[in-house]
């Protein structure tokens, strides 16, 4: 192998928040003069290409992904299908193996970065190929439930506690926080578990590594590394930030710069989530109460075709001028930097997450699953720079206790709108520094050639 200039197979799973770090990395890597290869459907290539920063060094190699019983036809990624359906596309997914396989011994890569894939490591130790399994994740998420300390078979009440040596006392879920992470004892693919499969993907590889930095969670990551008995290396957020060729699209520019400066409340759950139609009825009722300015991107809710259908009578006439509700995609990132914008209301997908933390509005949480849950501890009861939407106990959350969240971070004299203000500012300066993002690539990187060897 030679150690100036690897060529890396990239093979992650088969959703958008999972595929886009794998390019942002790849970037980072082809600008440090390595060669990759990124293994994904033909569709989620379409949707990736824009991202790709170096079209000499990154190529897209299409996977075809076998029909499985279940799963609409012509399903490919986990963006097309219910989360509920993601075991069956796992199972889909686990069935290109055979593809896999031929294109390593064709290609015979340096190294092949996978995530859920567990079968990677068998086929690639016998062709001589070192294995990462990369998890764009946080390490909580994988520290809390997915080691070989957590007691099996899993009951709902173990998931309340954590397992031996676990570090933190903050970074914990509790009732139905912790009960809703019971879909790791599910099958996830043909007669696997996804605890199973998880354990197995960190065990058989050469080097397990994780989208993270040690100032947020070095102590988790210590614990992964005595887990597994093996080298966790760390490559920082890679947000692919600063790389955008394109500015904020006009519509919006102008829209937002209607408003006063640090005064919109912006709010997006991610590229998954799907919400009912009450509880999305309601998070809008909550904004209108908050009086303050919004621009809300999701989904259209469960069982409606569009945003505009599903909002509640009279809303659109009496938020008219100061608030949109909007079903599309928008430019995420350029809007968080936006003047006019002062609070970012999201579900804290591992991205969203970075993206906030590196932006200076205040930050308000609406976790949906296990990992989201995770990241809001973090933020929440460690770095002490958001605040949390109450839930109930069957985790509705009410238009009064969102619109009290808001207020809460964005009236002037609020002592926690305050105090969360000083924190964040304190986070955005360490992870903006200089060097601090690239930093953590090169010496990832320095690590690859020291596993290659
Ligand atoms: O309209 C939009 C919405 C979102 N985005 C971008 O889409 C990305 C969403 O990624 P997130 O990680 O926040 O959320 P997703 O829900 O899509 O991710 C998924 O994988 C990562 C996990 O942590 C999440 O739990 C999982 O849901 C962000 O980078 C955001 O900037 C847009 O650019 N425009």
């Amino acid at each position: 192998m030679d150690p100036s200039s690897f060529h890396i197979a990239m093979f992650p799973w088969f959703a958008m928040g999972h595929m886009t770090p794998y390019v942002h990395l790849a970037n980072e890597l082809a600008s440090r003069g390595h060669r990759i290869t990124i293994l994904v459907p033909k569709k989620a290539r379409d949707q990736l290409e824009h991202l790709n920063l170096h079209t000499n060094l990154i190529i897209f190699c299409p996977v075809l992904v076998p029909h499985f019983e279940g799963l609409p036809e012509g399903t490919e990624t986990a963006s097309e299908i219910p989360l509920s359906a993601n075991g069956l596309l796992a199972a889909a997914v686990d069935k290109t193996r055979k593809q896999l396989e031929e294109y390593l011994e064709a290609h015979k890569p340096d190294m092949v970065f996978y995530d859920t894939a567990y079968w990677i490591p068998e086929i690639a130790r016998k062709l001589g190929i070192k294995t990462v399994c990369y998890n764009v994740v946080c390490a909580a998420a994988l520290a809390l439930t997915l080691v070989p300390a957590r007691k099996l078979p899993i009951t709902p009440e173990d998931l309340e506690n954590p397992p031996a040596g676990y570090p933190s006392k903050t970074v914990v879920l509790r009732g139905a926080e912790a009960r809703s992470l019971m879909f790791i004892t599910m099958p996830f693919g043909d007669g696997i578990t996804f605890y199973d499969r998880t354990v197995r993907a960190l065990r058989e590889c050469d080097a397990i590594s994780i989208r993270t930095c040690r100032e947020l969670e070095g102590d988790l990551c210590d614990y992964m590394e005595a887990q597994f008995n093996k080298t966790v290396l760390l490559t920082g957020p890679v947000l692919g930030l600063g790389d955008e060729k394109d500015k904020l699209e006009e519509k919006w520019a102008k829209w937002l710069g209607g408003f006063e400066p640090r005064s919109v409340v912006y709010c997006a759950f991610g590229s998954q989530y799907i919400l009912e139609k009450d509880q999305f009825q309601e998070l809008v009722l909550g904004f209108e109460l908050t009086g303050l300015p919004f621009l809300i991107v999701l989904k259209p809710p469960m069982g409606c075709d569009s945003v505009e259908k599903a909002l509640p009578q009279g809303f659109e006439e009496r938020v008219r001028g100061r608030g949109v509700v909007f079903g599309g995609w928008v430019q995420q990132p350029f809007i968080l930097r936006h003047a006019s914008v002062g609070c970012f209301v999201n579900h804290c997908g591992f991205g969203s997450m970075w993206e906030s933390l590196l932006t200076n509005n205040q930050i308000v949480l609406v976790p949906h699953l296990g990992d989201q849950m995770l990241n809001t501890k973090l933020l929440v009861n460690e770095l002490k720079v958001a605040v949390e939407v109450e839930r109930e106990a069957n985790r509705w959350f009410s238009k009064e206790s969102l619109s009290k969240a808001i207020r809460s971070v964005m009236d002037a004299e609020s002592e926690v709108g305050v105090m969360v203000k000083k924190n964040h500012a304190k986070w955005t300066r360490t992870l903006s520094s200089p060097g601090y993002m690239s930093g953590y690539v090169d010496r990832f990187v320095q690590s690859l050639e020291d596993i290659s060897k």
